[in-house]
């Protein structure tokens, strides 16, 4: 037998795994973590594949193999397919699976503290504190201390009188363990039908795609429930991907409520504690249930049963940055290696996953009502070409009634404004000079809460100067245009007594402000809510009846061919939030082009009539779901050497059949944070594997200059 050899992948941006020498008498598995010599250093890798060496080979040996827990085999697959799919680095997937290092090793200890139970009449209010107000047990003496308010010396004093004990114990506690069992809400006819079939789907045992396709407020939730009890049944875990603004304290109490355990929460703001604890329950298959961001999909899931994908069309499960990806498609790849069904769900599915459902692909269950008696919003448009606003006023005199009639039934109104801050644009009126963020094509945009000019893009921002920077005229600056602080100041001064209240993703906004908002508009503690994209996603307000759309154009146009399909969905999400409970919904968007077949769909309630426009149009053109597309993005801190990268780059394509590609072109943010950005569009038949075709171009161009970028997006979401 000749020597053997080990495929190591490391955490790093690098092309793939390196080869190295097992020693004698080292016995290795796929899927385990070992320390090999990279340069000068030792570095933590994990074993890819296992081999026979090339005679004369001379390899570097393996120093040691890492005491932890192997990655399942399936997680093996799945960072080499998603690395593939993506035309990304594996090492950088590894690096995505690989978010705590501690997490590979057992739980630091701790002396913890709890209460033995015996309670003596005559305690001293320090001690009395301790034991009441000092749990949850057990803990370190120091946290009793800090929730009760005592000294430390405290609590070792109450282990002395035999009122507590100590132990060292494991400081990352398992997460409860979800019970399936409780009764959920009692489902209507149509409800436990879908629900029957999910539950099937799980029954069976192997890889599937549901796509559950229920109007807003049908009870997708609740029905999905039911299929993740089954598989919580079956001893497996599930993950359920929400977008991130959907994991507030409210939508993960509707998980606990459900299986009375608080789910694992995995998200981008997440401590470093909770990472590892999480990270090492999921990988050791005591942690059940994970509700989590996209990056939850990365999770080494022991014994993964069913993955949901809930608003399956939401934008932001695609990563933009390092792993281009989109976690709705890599769920279903991550499915389909692990053998275990995936449920999509939506009130306003992707083309693609309709699509899919249409031809078979995916079991396709609709929820086409609301339960009960209750209605979906009516749904108007006002043309401002009609009702025109007063200058220096956007909202048009049919919207402010509708609100005002709302005002008088005592319920409670949504203006949606998808712009954050005071105005979008700052204007010298004496120069005409507009405010730009510095090194990026992007206006600065106001906000008047915080006297501040910021680039949403860049994150930059500067105190709201007195004066142009470009002329030193004094207060010639002016505001064009609106954004939500600009609607919320509108719509009070028609309604000085109403409580009106802003909620966008603002950089003030605590996520605990953006909870308190939440929860005064679910209590009814505010009239009129003025609110961007945020206030889209699965939101339940009881007493809300009226929403209205300030600018129902913003979405459309640009070079986004799915801006009609976002346009029609966020309305649909938006109107979708009104009258869930018992009082019926309306619903009035204001545009200026109310002939636009996204609106007259959405007035007419008729989803069929847009998505049949929408299709023949994408078939006509060759684009999603009927074909496929891939963005290049060119970056450099040099415009004309940007622009002959981007050119020499098009003449290394490789030729195919069925592939056309547009470009090079200067890209809408033609500058960001200094660099130049050049982009390349690229369509093809379905029959063609676009990211082997992107794979194999990518490798002929060899050598970039230093500082600049060459970026592969399959399937953009994002045009910019
Ligand atoms: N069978 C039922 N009986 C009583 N209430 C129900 C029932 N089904 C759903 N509901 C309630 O209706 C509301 C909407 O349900 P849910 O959030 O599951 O809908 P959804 O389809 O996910 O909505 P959306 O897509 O608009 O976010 C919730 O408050 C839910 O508790
Ligand atoms: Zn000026």
């Amino acid at each position: 037998m000749g020597s053997r050899t080990a495929q190591i992948l490391f955490p790093v941006n690098v092309p793939g795994a390196f080869d190295y020498a097992v020693p004698d008498p080292m016995r290795l598995s796929r899927g385990e973590f070992v320390f090999a010599p990279i340069g000068k250093q030792m570095k933590l890798g994990v074993v890819m594949s296992l081999g026979e060496a090339e005679p004369g080979r001379a390899l570097k040996e393996i120093a040691e193999i890492k005491a932890t827990r192997a990655l399942p085999l399936a997680m093996l697959d799945f960072i080499d397919w998603v690395a593939r799919y993506n035309v990304a680095s594996p090492g950088q997937v590894l690096r995505m699976v690989l978010r705590s290092w501690k997490a590979l090793d057992p739980s630091p200890v701790a002396t913890l503290y709890e209460p033995t139970g015996d309670r003596p009449l005559n305690l001293t209010p320090a001690r009395r504190a301790a034991l009441s107000e000092g749990g949850p047990f057990p803990a370190r003496a120091s946290e009793i201390a800090a929730r009760a308010g005592i000294s430390p010396g405290v609590v070792k004093g109450l282990v002395k009188t035999g009122l507590m004990r100590s132990e060292l114990r494991p400081v990352d506690a398992p997460y409860p363990v979800p019970n399936p069992d409780r009764a959920g809400r009692d489902l209507t006819e149509a409800q436990s039908v879908a629900a029957r079939e999910l539950v099937t789907q799980v029954q069976k045992d192997r890889f599937s795609v549901s796509l559950l396709d229920g109007v807003t407020g049908s009870g997708k939730t609740e029905v999905y429930f039911e299929a993740v009890a089954e598989a919580l049944r079956q001893g497996r875990q599930v993950l359920i991907l929400v977008p991130e603004i959907a994991l507030t304290q409210a939508g993960l109490a509707r998980f606990a409520q459900r299986f009375g355990a608080e789910p694992v929460a995995w998200h981008s703001s997440i401590t470093d504690t909770e990472r590892r604890r999480g990270w090492r329950e999921v990988a050791s298959g005591r942690a059940q249930l994970v509700v989590g961001a996209r990056s939850a999909l990365f999770l080494p899931f022991a014994k993964l049963g069913l993955i949901v994908v809930d608003e399956e069309h939401d934008t932001s499960f695609k990563q933009e940055e390092g792993v281009i990806y989109n976690a709705r498609d890599m769920s279903v790849l991550r499915g389909r290696l692990e053998d275990r069904p995936v449920i999509l769900a939506s009130a306003t599915p992707s083309l693609e996953s309709l699509h899919n459902a249409q031809s078979g692909r995916y079991a396709h269950i609709v929820l086409p009502e609301r339960p009960g008696a209750i209605t979906l919003p009516d749904i108007d448009l006002i043309d401002m070409k009609v009702h025109k606003p007063e200058t220096g006023a956007f909202l048009s005199a049919p919207m402010v009634q509708a609100v005002a009639d709302s005002i008088s039934r005592g319920e409670q109104s949504l203006l949606y404004m998808n712009r954050r801050g005071y105005a979008p644009l700052i204007l010298c009126r004496a120069c005409g000079e507009r405010l730009k963020s510095p090194d990026t094509d992007s206006w600065l945009v106001e906000h008047r809460a915080t006297g501040r000019a910021v680039c949403h893009l860049t994150g930059f921002s500067m105190r709201m100067p007195r004066e142009c920077p470009k002329c030193g005229a004094e207060d010639g600056l002016t505001s064009i245009g609106p954004g939500v602080e600009r609607i919320a100041d509108e719509i009070q001064t028609h309604f000085p007594q109403t409580r009106v209240e802003i909620l966008s993703s603002d950089t003030t906004a605590t996520p605990d402000e953006i909870k308190a908002r939440l929860g005064r508009m679910e209590q009814g503690e505010i009239d009129i809510l003025v609110g961007t994209q945020m206030v889209v996603k699965g939101h339940n307000f009881p007493k809300l009846t009226f929403v209205g759309v300030v600018d129902g154009d913003l979405l459309m146009g640009g070079a986004d061919p799915r801006a009609g399909e976002r346009t029609y969905q966020t309305l649909v999400q938006v109107a979708g939030r009104a009258g869930r409970a018992d009082k019926a919904g309306e619903a009035l968007i204001q545009t200026h082009h109310p002939e636009h077949e996204a609106l007259q769909a959405l007035v007419a309630g008729d989803r069929d009539l847009f998505v049949g426009v929408e299709m023949a149009m994408r078939e006509m053109l060759g684009l999603p779901p009927y074909g496929r597309i891939a963005a290049v993005i060119l970056w450099g801190p040099d415009l004309k050497k940007v622009k002959d990268l981007a050119k020499d780059f098009v003449t290394k394509a490789p030729r195919a059949d069925g592939v056309e590609i547009l470009g090079p072109s200067e890209a809408p943010i033609a500058r960001l944070r200094g660099l130049y950005r050049q982009r390349l569009f690229i369509r093809a038949d379905p029959d063609v594997n676009l990211s082997k075709y992107m794979t194999t171009w990518r490798a002929k161009q060899k050598r970039i200059p230093t500082k600049y970028k060459i970026q592969i997006d399959i399937d953009p979401q994002s045009f910019m």
